[in-house]
């Protein structure tokens, strides 16, 4: 596509010549810019974009986005805001490919992974072509693919877009994370069905206050548009016990969809029993009652189920087409996986990281044991640090004994990290190991017959995060070798 071409989609902006390039890619990074690729100059919270322009050039780039002047010898075009404008450009340099998708938006504290995991199954099932992007991976069908953020910036975004189209996908489910609402890496992005889970303390680093958190989940809702077009309905799909729902509702102008086990709702489970070997309860809509048997452990999973199952319901996908696929649902990798070792106690890796997400996780997993209790947590480093005494209170109250480990500690001191902890706990219920290798093996030598041994807040991770180092860790590789060794010993 020529420049001039594709920067007439801008709404403001200035040239710094007439020449007229082909453009044959989009680059952010410097590092990963290609000749012939239009380079935008992004401010982030480490460094600005605009100083890598030179470097960006010199490794091909042949005009560049920005928001200033720069003395380079390719053509600058200088817009107010260049993460706008990248947006822009990504969604027409693409080919506007949301607009031939259907496009389901899951988003909320808790619950977005698993949640589109299971409408993605459902979809699967109803012969959907599909795609997938979130914390784990994007998917293409079942293809999967490494991903840096939960939601992609605009570039990864719109691409990975192009790129399931060209393979055939017809439905996408993704996460949409607070941080990507506020940044606008999902402008552009037309968005068919959008999903809440729930609303609970996380991220306060980054949005300061819960009413800010809130407003930017709304923004899903809102962009749903203003306007009805009965050929493409779109669709709020909203949690009736969870009191945000009101503000989400006021924020969208689209159809609402309740779901919910408390409140009166337009797809509820009623008489809902959790046991250590899954979930029944009456699924109830349309003046119809369902039974329903679930694999899933813990009435958070029965919230995941509904969320799915009304996301799928207002795409048209008949419930007999549903029943089946939520009834044999086993999970989804590090949230709530047991490992089995040959052990005689129970080991679960979940990816609870906030004070809800733990109490959810905690109260399912008593429900598995009258025994012991064993709560492994941690609280990772650069995040929101008023959540570490609200986790480690939720921890003591429901474990047996918890033990406070790193978690990801990134530029943090542990040390703070545990002492921020520490205030939310009068008890002497917990120990602090540090090392969260010797954690998991000191709990898991001192386990026995019966007990439950739960390691949160790592899940699906392959990895942990120490200063500037990356090492490589898997609670569930950890956790396995633990068990091998005691069982040998
Ligand atoms: C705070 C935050 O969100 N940061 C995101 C941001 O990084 P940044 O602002 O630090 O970028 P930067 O390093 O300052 O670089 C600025 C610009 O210079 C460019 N650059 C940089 C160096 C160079 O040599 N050349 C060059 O061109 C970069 O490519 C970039 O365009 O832009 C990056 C590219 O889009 C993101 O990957 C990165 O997410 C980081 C990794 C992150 O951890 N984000 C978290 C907070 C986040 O977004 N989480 C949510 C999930 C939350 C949830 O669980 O709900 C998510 O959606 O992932
Ligand atoms: N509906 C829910 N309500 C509360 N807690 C939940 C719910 N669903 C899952 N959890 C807990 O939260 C953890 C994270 O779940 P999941 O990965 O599905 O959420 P997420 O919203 O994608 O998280 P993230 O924002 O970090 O990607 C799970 O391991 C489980 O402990
Ligand atoms: N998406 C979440 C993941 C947290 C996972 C936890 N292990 C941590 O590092 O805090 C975040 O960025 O806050
Ligand atoms: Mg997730």
């Amino acid at each position: 596509m020529k420049l001039q071409e594709l920067i007439q989609n801008l709404h403001r902006y200035e040239v710094s010549s007439r020449e007229n390039p082909d453009i044959t890619s989009l680059a952010m990074d410097s590092r990963k810019t290609k000749k012939g690729s239009l380079f935008f100059g992004i401010k982030g919270y480490t460094v600005d974009g605009h100083d890598f322009a030179f470097e960006a050039v010199e490794n091909g780039a042949v005009a560049i986005i920005s928001e200033r002047m720069l003395d380079v010898n390719v053509p600058v075009i200088v817009v107010p805001d260049t993460t706008r404008a990248m947006a822009i450009l990504a969604d027409v340099f693409y080919g506007q490919p949301t607009h031939k998708l259907k496009l389901i938006g899951v988003t909320g504290t808790n619950g977005k992974t698993t949640t589109t995991h299971i409408i993605e199954a459902i979809c699967q099932h109803h012969q959907l072509k599909t795609g997938m992007i979130g914390t784990i991976y994007m998917k293409i069908g079942n293809q999967a693919f490494p991903v840096k953020n939960t939601t992609p910036d605009a570039l990864t975004l719109q691409k990975s877009f192009q790129q399931m189209i060209e393979n055939d996908v017809d439905t996408v489910v993704m996460e949409v994370s607070s941080h990507a609402l506020h940044m606008g890496r999902v402008h552009g992005c037309d968005f068919d069905v959008a999903v809440l889970t729930n609303l609970t303390q996380d991220h306060l680093d980054y949005h300061h206050t819960m009413q800010e958190y809130q407003f930017a989940k709304s923004l899903l809702f809102s962009s749903l548009g203003n306007i009805y077009n009965q050929k493409k309905p779109k669709f709020a799909v909203l949690n009736s016990d969870d009191p945000s729902s009101e503000f989400f509702k006021r924020a969208t102008a689209a159809q609402v969809l309740t779901y919910g086990i408390k409140q009166k709702s337009d797809i509820m489970a009623k008489n809902v029993v959790t046991s250590a070997k899954g979930t029944t309860f009456d699924l109830v809509y349309d003046n119809k009652v369902i039974p329903i048997h679930l694999k899933l452990v813990g009435k958070f999973s029965v919230y995941n189920v509904l969320a799915a199952i009304s996301a799928c319901y207002v795409s048209n996908i008949p419930m007999s087409t549903i029943i089946p696929v939520i009834e044999s649902v086993t999970g989804v990798p590090g949230r709530f996986e047991v490992i089995e070792g040959g052990q005689d106690f129970t080991v679960i890796v979940d990816y609870a990281h906030t004070p809800d997400s733990l109490e959810n996780v905690l109260k399912a997993t008593k429900q598995l044991s009258d025994k012991n209790i064993y709560c492994i947590i941690g609280c990772g480093g650069d995040r929101d640090r008023s959540k570490r005494p609200l986790m480690a209170a939720v921890a003591v109250n429901y474990a047996n004994k918890a033990v406070f480990t790193s978690d990801n500690p990134r530029s943090e001191d542990p040390e703070q990290i545990f002492s921020d902890m520490r205030a939310g706990v009068l008890d002497r219920n917990y120990e602090v190991v540090e090392d969260r290798r010797n954690a998991i093996y000191k709990v898991i030598s001192e386990a026995e017959k019966g007990d439950v041994v739960l390691i949160a807040g790592k899940g699906h991770e392959t990895y942990q995060l120490i200063g500037d180092r990356t090492i490589e860790f898997d609670d569930r590789k950890v956790a396995l070798e633990a068990i091998h060794s005691k069982i040998s010993s």
